[in-house]
C-alpha cells in the first residue's frame, strides 16, 4: 500500500473516564494503533483532545467546567497529564513524540502560519510523531478553533495529509442522533458533505466532548476541500487504524480517492487571514479574477473601504456587494484611491513605477465558494 500522511484526531470521550480523569487503558490502545501505523511506514500526526476532561477532577470540579476560566485551568492540569502519558507510552514503541499547542492567533499572521508548517514538516522529516492540541489555557474567547474537530481539519490542510481519521465514541455519522433515535441508519460512505447535512446534524455530544457530530461533519467538509479523505468512527485494538486505512473501519468514509491538495498560501488566505478592508470591483473584474484566473488591475476597481497597507488582506466584493474572494493587496488604501478605475498607463503616471499595475496578483488570491471553505485553482 502507498505510504500516506495521516492525521488522526482523538476525542475526549475516547481518552477519559465517564466522570472525568485520564483513562490510561484507552490511551494505551490508541498509542499502540498509532505506533502500528507508523511501523507500516505512514507519517502520522495526532490531534488529541482530552486536556479539560482529564484535568477537571484533580482541580476539584465534580463535572466538566462550563466557565472559560474553569476550562482553561482544567486544561492546564490535564494537558500535562495527557502529554506525560503519551510520551511514556510512545517511548515503549520506540516512537519519539512532540507537543505542539496552537491557538488561532498563532495562525493569523502569514509568517506565524509558515512557522507552524515548518516545525511540523521538520518533525515529520525526523520521523517524530507530533501531538497537537489547542492551547486552551491561553486561548482568547471568540478567537478559538471552536473545537478540535475543526483544528484537525486545518492541520490536515497544513500538512497536506491524504487522510483525516476522526476517532470518537460512535461508529460513524447517523441520519439522526442515535441517542434520540436508536433506529437511525448510518451513512457508510459519503462522496461529499453537502451544507444540508451539516444543518441536519446535531451538535449534542457526549458528556465530555464538545460539538457532537455536527462539528465533525463540518470539519470533514473543510478537510475534503483541502484534499484529504475523511473517516469518522471508532475501532478497537492495535490494528484498528490499519483496518481503517484498508477500508475495513467501523464508521463513515467520506470522499472519493485522491483529492487535489491546496497550496498552503491559499489555505492561509482562505481560512486564517483576517481581511482589513474591502475593494469593490466591476462585474468584468469579478469574472476575470474568480473564473478566469486573472490578477486584479486598477481599471476594475470601483471603490475602497477601510484603511489598509500594502500586503494586507482585503475582501473583494462585486457591485451587488457579494463576496468574490480575498487576496493580499499590493497597495495601501490611500494609493488605491488614487489609481482606482485607471488603466495601467494612467496608473503609472501616478505611481511612477513603470511597471504593470497589479492590485492583487492571482497567486495571492482566493475565490470565495459560498461554502465557507475553499476552491481549487
Ligand atoms: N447524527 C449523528 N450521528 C452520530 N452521532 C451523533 C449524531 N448526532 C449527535 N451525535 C452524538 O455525537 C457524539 C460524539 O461527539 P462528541 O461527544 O463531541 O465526541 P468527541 O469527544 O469524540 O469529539 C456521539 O456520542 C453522539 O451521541
Ligand atoms: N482542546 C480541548 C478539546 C475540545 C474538543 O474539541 O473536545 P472533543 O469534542 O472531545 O474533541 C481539550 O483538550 O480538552
Amino acid at each position: 500500500m502507498k505510504k500516506k500522511r495521516i492525521v488522526v484526531k482523538i476525542g475526549s470521550s475516547s481518552l477519559t473516564n465517564v466522570n472525568g480523569g485520564l483513562c490510561l487503558e484507552k490511551l494505551q490502545e490508541h498509542v499502540e494503533a498509532l505506533a502500528r501505523l507508523k511501523e507500516a511506514g505512514h507519517e502520522v500526526i495526532l490531534v488529541s483532545s482530552g486536556a479539560v476532561a482529564a484535568g477537571f477532577t484533580d482541580l476539584g470540579y465534580a463535572m466538566r467546567p462550563v466557565s472559560i476560566v474553569g476550562k482553561q485551568a482544567a486544561a492546564s492540569v490535564g494537558q500535562g497529564q495527557l502529554l506525560q502519558a503519551y510520551s511514556e507510552e510512545f517511548k515503549k514503541h520506540r516512537v519519539v513524540s512532540a507537543q505542539l499547542l496552537l491557538t488561532r492567533q498563532n495562525l493569523l499572521a502569514k509568517d506565524l502560519y509558515q512557522n507552524a508548517e515548518a516545525t511540523l514538516s521538520e518533525l515529520l522529516k525526523r520521523k517524530v510523531l507530533p501531538i497537537i492540541n489547542e492551547n486552551d489555557s491561553v486561548s482568547v474567547e471568540g478567537l478559538t478553533f471552536g473545537d478540535n474537530d475543526m483544528l484537525s481539519a486545518l492541520v490536515s490542510g497544513l500538512v497536506q495529509a491524504q487522510l483525516l481519521v476522526i476517532l470518537t465514541d460512535i461508529n460513524g455519522i447517523y441520519r439522526e442522533n442515535p441517542r434520540t433515535n436508536p433506529n437511525a441508519e448510518r451513512y457508510d460512505f459519503l462522496s461529499e458533505i453537502p451544507d444540508e447535512l451539516i444543518e441536519a446534524t446535531s451538535s449534542e455530544g457526549s458528556e465530555l466532548g464538545t460539538g457532537g457530530m455536527k462539528s465533525k461533519v463540518e470539519a470533514a467538509q473543510t478537510a475534503l476541500a483541502l484534499g484529504a479523505q475523511v473517516f469518522i468512527g471508532t475501532g478497537a485494538g492495535s490494528e484498528k487504524l490499519l483496518k481503517i486505512l484498508e477500508g475495513d473501519g467501523d464508521g463513515t468514509y467520506i470522499g472519493d480517492d485522491p483529492q487535489a491538495t491546496v497550496k498552503n498560501s491559499k489555505q492561509w488566505l482562505a481560512l486564517h487571514s483576517i481581511p482589513l478592508g474591502k475593494i469593490k470591483v466591476d462585474n468584468g473584474a469579478a469574472l476575470a479574477i474568480s473564473e478566469q484566473g486573472r490578477s486584479l488591475l486598477p481599471v476594475g476597481v470601483i471603490d475602497i473601504a477601510g484603511n489598509f497597507t500594502a500586503n494586507d488582506v482585503v475582501e473583494v466584493i462585486d457591485p451587488a456587494g457579494q463576496i468574490v474572494g480575498r487576496g493580499q493587496v499590493n497597495y495601501s488604501s490611500e494609493e488605491l484611491l488614487e489609481i482606482k478605475g485607471l488603466c495601467s498607463q494612467e496608473a503609472n503616471v501616478i505611481t511612477k513605477t513603470g511597471k504593470r499595475q497589479v492590485v492583487i496578483h492571482r497567486n495571492q488570491w482566493f475565490s470565495h465558494t459560498g461554502k465557507g471553505t475553499i476552491t481549487h485553482e
